[in-house]
């Protein structure tokens, strides 16, 4: 029997009609060409180990010289960079304006009187006046942009039950969560916000905003035309993707700007780290208990032992494991397809490595719901092939934890 991640859209008896009109006004070339210059992945920037500010003058660069030798984020987007959409500019500098409110929230000495963990004061919605936890405050800020930005017809985010429609011309969909990670904020423990952009489907606009905002928001992930995550640890990094590569941008307290520090992010194709909670060990399945203790002792394909890695934070996770390589994974049925695996597959894609989940490429498969779970596996491109040989990898026994 399939399980519910590999169901297709089409395969829902209830959903089977309304996609058939779906695809019969739907354009299926890909969007994301329409939005980017051809790919050009200049060498500056290295092996993707050692992030690099990007120098004037280099030979090397697409880009044209710069005086002082600092790219921004807008300046990277713009005419004289990569040129995407002037839309998508602007969605993208209201985007990264949330992220450095969030970001400053994170770090701020006054979060306590925000109430960092669900359950100080009163639960969300119970009481008026109680502290807001800070993935909801997150969520806020995020929406408060996109609607802003007059760019966006629709967010779904974690924190949102159903999708909320914004505008009907905004021609973008965002899909995110605004600050994934958040059980361990207490600690100073890394966070991150996760976010992916589609193209509104113009041929939906006639349905009714539920069903075209519900629609929307389960586009496939090979739909995506750009997606990006923000890890606020000692540093904020802002990791893209436009289809052409992967670029990482850091964060300059003293200016305020995003600084291009990794135009062509590369994950190696094979890693000596694994990432997954193994306190779990019991209730994997067999495929996946071999894979791990073989790459332990070094005796897999890679014949080194391999070192274990778990920050529990799942863009520090894939973060680290896009420097240094190997594979970050969860095996339940626990993260989301929609706005957690999507745009984390497409950045680790262009990255040139796989997303997973356990047998099925990420992009490939079609959202059913829009909170939909499943297993995920994210890493070098080796590492994946190998992970995925063991077959038996997806954890079915999930009684839910407490920790
Ligand atoms: O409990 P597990 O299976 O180790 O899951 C940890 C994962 O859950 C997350 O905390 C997300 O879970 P939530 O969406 O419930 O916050 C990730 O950041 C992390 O990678």
């Amino acid at each position: 029997m399939q399980s519910a991640s590999t169901t297709t859209l089409y395969q829902l008896p209830s959903l089977r009609g309304k996609f058939q009109t779906l695809l019969s006004r739907t354009r299926l070339f890909p969007l994301r060409n329409s939005f980017c210059r051809p790919r050009t992945r200049p060498s500056i920037s290295g092996s993707g180990m050692r992030p690099v500010i990007a120098l004037s003058g280099s030979s090397s660069s697409s880009l044209p010289a710069v005086d002082d030798g600092f790219v921004t984020l807008i300046e990277y987007l713009g005419k004289r960079g990569i040129n995407v959409e002037d839309d998508l500019v602007v969605l993208l500098d209201h985007i990264q304006y949330a992220c450095k409110r969030i970001a400053a929230l994170v770090a701020s000495p006054f979060n306590s009187s925000l109430g960092k963990q669900k359950g100080i004061g009163a639960a969300a919605g119970s009481d008026r006046d109680a502290p807001k936890p800070l993935d909801i405050v997150s969520n806020e800020i995020i929406l408060s942009s996109l609607q802003k930005s007059g760019k966006v017809a629709l967010m779904a985010s974690e924190e949102n039950d159903a999708p909320i429609w914004i505008s009907d011309d905004g021609p973008y969909v965002v899909v995110t969560d605004p600050l994934d990670g958040s059980r361990n904020i207490d600690a100073s423990i890394p966070t991150g916000t996760i976010f992916g952009i589609y193209k509104r489907l113009e041929e939906l606009d006639d349905l009714p905003t539920e069903e075209k905002a519900m629609l929307n928001s389960l586009q496939s992930g090979s739909r995506l035309v750009a997606a990006g995550y923000v890890l606020y640890s000692s540093a904020t990094i802002l990791c893209t993707t436009f289809g052409s590569g992967t670029q990482t941008f850091t964060l300059d307290h003293s200016t305020g700007d995003f600084i291009l520090t990794n135009r062509s992010l590369e994950i190696p194709r094979r890693g000596q780290i694994y990432s997954v909670n193994d306190a779990r060990y019991f209730d994997w399945p067999e495929g996946l208990r071999r894979y791990i203790d073989t790459i332990r002792q070094g005796k897999g394909k890679y014949p080194k032992k391999y070192s274990a890695r778990y920050i529990c934070s799942l863009v520090a996770d894939l973060h680290r494991t896009l420097m240094y390589g190997g594979v970050a994974m969860n095996p339940r049925d626990h993260l989301r397809l929609v706005y957690e695996a999507n745009p984390l597959s497409f950045i680790v894609e262009q990255a040139g490595g796989r997303g997973s989940d356990g047998k099925n490429r990420i992009l490939s498969l079609q959202p059913v719901k829009l909170h939909q779970r499943l297993p995920l596996f994210l890493g070098s491109l080796e590492d994946m092939e190998e992970l995925e040989s063991y077959e038996d990898v997806q954890q079915r026994v999930n009684p839910g934890y407490e920790v």
